[in-house]
């Protein structure tokens, strides 16, 4: 049986004037791709923000699995455009997240590990373009590779395919897909795009306006988003 690696326990946020997580509980365990899915506002970004240490919830936790050393978290943002000037190229900019030296430069195990990445997710033909050129699905995989050049115990994919095309969408998840089946990285992936869901997360997290459901990807109802959507 897989280890867990995340234990969400009675999760309760509330901002001052609502409610936004009540009494939220899953688990995540190593090897998993759990989509989280609903309606605008019901509290996904919350959710991860919580996972990420920058909300404190007023109850309930989260436990990190294993306990003894602390979690690697790689994180791949929604599609936001990167203005033509900046000045790092694909690789500098992927290299961002090494943090084994001190140094200013990269040493030679580094470098490695930075070349091997850039070979797995397919963009060495245009590693040394500036980023702020490339195009919407390559600047997409350069901030995947950023979060996986560490080997993170839980990738997050926070509405990361939002306004790709199709093409563009497939070819980052299948790139996630790899890392999730060959290397068995978990993978909390936050869509509002179902079928992509199903195409590729095992299993789902439903959220609705303080109430949840869960379960393998297979028995996802579009009626209870249906619902959850006209509550
Ligand atoms: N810092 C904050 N202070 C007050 N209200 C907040 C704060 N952050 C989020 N909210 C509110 O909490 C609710 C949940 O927001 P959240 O961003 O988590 O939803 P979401 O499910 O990620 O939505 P979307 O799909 O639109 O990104 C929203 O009503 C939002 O306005």
């Amino acid at each position: 049986m897989s280890e867990p690696v995340l234990n969400i326990k009675n999760l309760t946020v509330s901002f001052p004037d609502h409610l936004v997580l009540n009494d939220l509980s899953a688990q995540l365990n190593q090897g998993d791709f759990l989509s989280v899915v609903g309606q605008n506002g019901v509290g996904k970004t919350t959710l991860v923000r919580v996972i990420l240490h920058e909300l404190t919830p007023q109850h309930g936790k989260i436990e990190y699995r294993p306990v003894f050393k602390r979690m690697k978290i790689g994180y791949v943002p929604q599609f936001r455009n990167i203005d033509e000037e900046y000045p790092l190229s694909i690789r500098d900019f992927i290299g961002l997240n090494l943090h084994d030296s001190h140094m200013p430069w990269l040493s030679k195990k580094e470098r490695q590990k930075l070349d091997k990445i850039i070979e797995q997710t397919n963009l060495e033909s245009i590693q040394n373009t500036p980023l702020g050129e490339a195009s919407g699905g390559e600047k997409q995989k350069a901030y995947l590779a950023q979060a996986l050049i560490n080997n993170p115990d839980l990738l997050i994919l926070d509405e990361s395919t939002a306004s790709l095309d199709n093409v563009r969408k497939f070819e980052l998840l299948d790139l996630v897909k790899e890392f999730n089946e060959q290397q068995g990285v978990t993978v909390l992936f936050i869509t509002h795009d179902i079928e992509l869901a199903q195409k590729y997360a095992h299993d789902y997290l439903l959220m609705r306006h303080g109430s949840y459901l869960s379960g393998p990807i297979s028995e996802f109802k579009e009626s209870d988003l249906e619902e959850a959507e006209h509550a």
